[in-house]
């Protein structure tokens, strides 16, 4: 079933005639080079960008449905975040209940220690490292418990590691009759956690589909003018340019 609509999706210059669905429990991947669009299109999902063309949630065009409605069921963890003041973890993390006017202390110890982030939650966000405060931002996400999670490049500043565990994370947050929707530039890691991938090149769609439909020679050669090695047998699957 389908949790998000996209029909003949628009911006300006930038994003032209995107149309695709994200389904219930599953995580769809998208990929791009630098300038493709990817961010642009999260922005539409997540309504702090004008677009052309209809976005539906469920079966209600989003731009129709309240705003706090809206942030109820859609989250977003945008490339890059930064607080203007220098909230303590826990603080920033209670930022996602916004949408819900709540506090609910079991959903902010859920996203702490989802994310890895427990042992910090009284320290001032602005004394952790950058990849320990994208965690952080990324429990604020999930303490707000989205039906449809929004995540520009999540994993882009995690060490090895929490790469794998964050993305384990999202799977498996998607798979709780909720979706995900993330861009990622790491093939070989999005071929081994997306469950489908969108391929955008110069603002439109070039592929969409199961991994091994979208990572072919021809495309990334098209997409990121790469002759790339491609092993999707293998354990972890590998992509990468020769
Ligand atoms: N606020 C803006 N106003 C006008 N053009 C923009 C704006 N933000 C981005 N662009 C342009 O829109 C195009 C798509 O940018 P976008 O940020 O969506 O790319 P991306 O695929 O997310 O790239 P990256 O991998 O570098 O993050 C680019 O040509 C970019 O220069």
């Amino acid at each position: 079933m389908e949790l998000i609509r996209i029909h003949q999706l628009g911006v300006d210059q930038r994003l032209q005639d995107v149309s695709l669905s994200l389904h219930r429990g599953e995580v769809l991947g998208i990929l791009g080079a630098n300038g493709a669009g990817k961010s642009t299109m999260l922005h539409c999902l997540a309504g702090i960008e004008d677009y052309r063309g209809e976005i539906f949630l469920h079966d209600q065009r989003l731009d129709k449905i309240p705003e706090r409605r809206r942030a109820q069921q859609i989250g977003f963890l945008p490339q890059s975040s930064q607080s203007a003041w220098a909230l303590s973890v826990h603080d920033v993390i209670s930022l996602g209940r916004l949408p819900w006017g709540d506090t609910n202390a079991e959903a902010v110890a859920q996203a702490a220690a989802a994310t890895g982030v427990t042992d910090w939650l009284e320290r001032p966000i602005d004394r952790l490292s950058g990849g320990q405060q994208a965690r952080v931002w990324l429990a604020r996400v999930l303490a707000g418990q989205p039906r449809v999670l929004l995540a520009d490049e999540p994993v882009a500043s995690l060490d090895l590691s929490q790469q794998q565990h964050v993305l384990q994370m999202l799977r498996d947050y998607a798979r709780n009759d909720c979706g995900v929707m993330l861009s990622i530039h790491d093939l070989s890691l999005a071929a081994r956690y997306c469950d489908r991938l969108c391929l955008l090149h110069e603002g439109r769609l070039l592929a969409l589909g199961p991994v091994a439909e979208v990572l072919t020679h021809d495309n990334l050669q098209r997409a990121f003018g790469i002759d790339a090695h491609i092993d999707l047998e293998s354990q972890p699957p590998i992509v990468m340019p020769r």
